[in-house]
């Protein structure tokens, strides 16, 4: 507040307001979910502009504007609240304890009772830091993992990588630290994301084995039905998805949807899956199934479940 008591004031009320707008929806689950994500980030900038804007003028159209949006909002929504005189260093306070928005989960709709939801990110099993951070968020949630044989996963990572970037050094030069000495490199990505053993270790730390479901992404192209039916086991539902409902697609080489429930058409995978991978020197991937073996051994030993990896003969 650099230039009068009045500039301080109104710049003041305008945090105020906006804060208010930021927590108060947050805290008192405002059911207007896609409103408050659209407009979070835009209040908290124009709270911040406020702040800093010396020109008065700026200040008292952001304040009218906040104003708006708040009247609109409430209007809409058939509820009040007063800004109280009180309150507004209560909300500087928590705008100075709290400076960002309220997180997603916050504001996400309450899963009703016979709903589940559904959380998908795959770099979640690979990641540090995933397995406490779940744990501490939903320490009874179920988790779902879709593994495949580590080499043809690194091929298709790789491919997909390629897709995008086509300049990248062949799969055959980014795999080993030391071609002639045979020195794979477990630090790409690509690599080491197949080291499953390591990532379920830290998993394990947190979560027992019963709420873990391990998919396996060979027989999901087999019998899709069949792994569907664990699926839905797993997560305490009824078997609604079956063989019936799929059909398989010798052209995508994937089993396509029948017909889903909102159009009549078949539904299959995206034109991004089942990209055709490229030809790997054979001497490669015998050294990336040899790396592999024991991971995958101790994998099948602390999942109780065999995956066969050992038994394919080639990579696509
Ligand atoms: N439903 C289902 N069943 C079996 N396999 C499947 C399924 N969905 C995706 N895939 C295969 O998973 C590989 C990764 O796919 P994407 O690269 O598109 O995945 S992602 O965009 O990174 O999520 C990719 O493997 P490749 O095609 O062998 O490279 C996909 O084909």
């Amino acid at each position: 507040c650099f230039s009068s008591s009045f500039n301080c004031d109104v710049r003041v009320s305008i945090l105020d307001l906006s804060s208010f707008l930021l927590w108060a929806f947050s805290a008192t689950n405002f059911p207007l979910h896609t409103a408050l994500n659209v407009s979070q980030r835009f209040w908290y900038v124009v709270s911040l502009f406020s702040l800093v804007s010396k020109n008065i003028f700026i200040s008292a159209f952001i304040s009218l504007c906040t104003q708006l949006f708040m009247s609109h909002i409430l209007c809409k929504e058939g509820k009040i609240f007063l800004v109280r005189k009180k309150l507004r260093y209560f909300w500087i306070g928590i705008t100075i304890l709290f400076p960002f928005p309220p997180s997603p989960r916050n504001v996400m709709p309450k899963t009703l009772d016979g709903q589940i939801t559904m959380e998908k990110t795959p770099s979640y099993f690979v990641t540090n830091e995933a397995p406490k951070r779940i744990h501490s968020m939903a320490k009874d949630i179920k988790l779902i993992v879709v593994v495949r044989n580590p080499v043809t996963r690194a091929i298709s990572d790789y491919t997909q990588t390629l897709s995008k970037k086509p300049e990248i050094p062949t799969f055959e030069v980014l795999a080993f630290k030391n071609r002639t000495l045979g020195l794979i490199d477990a630090s790409w990505s690509a690599i080491r994301i197949g080291i499953y053993a390591l990532h379920l270790e830290n998993w394990l730390q947190y979560f027992p084995l019963s709420q873990i479901l391990f998919v396996s992404g060979e027989r999901l192209i087999v019998d899709p039905a069949g792994e569907m039916a664990k699926v839905q086991d797993f997560l305490g539902l009824k078997r609604v998805v079956t063989e019936k409902h799929f059909y398989f697609n010798k052209t995508k080489g994937f089993p396509c949807l029948k017909k889903p429930e909102d159009s009549s058409a078949p539904r299959c995978l995206g034109k991004s899956k089942g990209r055709t991978h490229p030809r790997i020197d054979p001497d490669v991937i015998h050294r990336l199934r040899k790396f592999y073996k024991p991971f995958n051994m101790m994998f099948y030993q602390m999942t109780g479940q065999d995956f066969q990896w050992e038994q394919e003969e080639g990579d696509k």
